[in-house]
């Protein structure tokens, strides 16, 4: 898939002033504003695919190792703050395999090398220690993350205002 594939012709400031309804029912909902922006793409959007772990990146990299076909994976790491889950490496894997792009509740590393990569990248912040590889974690899970329960197969819409979640692709 080429890169232009994947650039907004959105804008989510847009979309939650003409989707009132769907914001108020809670179909489409708005992460709360606790995500660093990183990676090339600073506008993104796709399916969503869920993984939760614990300062353990085993099932991430098994989950990159897919095929992404423009699809998003969102990872519950609970917040923590003591290593991260995606580094320069798995990013450049997520760009090769065709992921639109990566949000993670907890930190990443190799920050430059991620920001030279094709994909959106979104995480609490940058931490430079590895984390566990015991491969313990649950992937295709409803998560919970900043403020919003999430399911696989919902979409997420990212761009330099903020983050979405519909329970649909929206038509826009
Ligand atoms: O392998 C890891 O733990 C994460 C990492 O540093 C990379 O993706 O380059």
């Amino acid at each position: 898939m080429r890169l232009e594939q994947y650039m907004a012709s959105y804008a989510t400031a847009e979309v939650c002033d003409t989707n009132a309804a769907i914001l108020a029912n809670g179909d489409l909902r708005i992460l709360q504003p606790v995500f660093q922006i990183y990676g090339q793409c600073r506008a993104f959007s796709g399916p969503i695919v869920t993984l939760k772990v614990f300062e353990d990146n085993v099932l991430v990299r098994e989950l990159l190792e897919t095929k992404g076909e423009g699809r998003v994976l969102v990872i519950d790491g609970g917040g923590s703050m003591r290593c991260a889950l995606v580094g320069g490496n798995l990013g450049q894997l997520a760009q090769n395999m065709g992921w639109a792009g990566i949000v993670v509740n907890g930190c990443i590393r190799d920050v430059d090398e991620i920001n030279s990569c094709g994909i959106g990248v979104r995480a609490l912040a940058s931490h430079p220690q590895k984390s566990n590889k015991k491969g313990i974690g649950e992937k295709h899970i409803p998560i919970y993350v900043a403020g919003s329960l999430i399911q696989e197969g919902e979409w997420l819409y990212a761009d330099s205002d903020g983050i979405l979640i519909s329970k649909m692709e929206l038509s826009i």
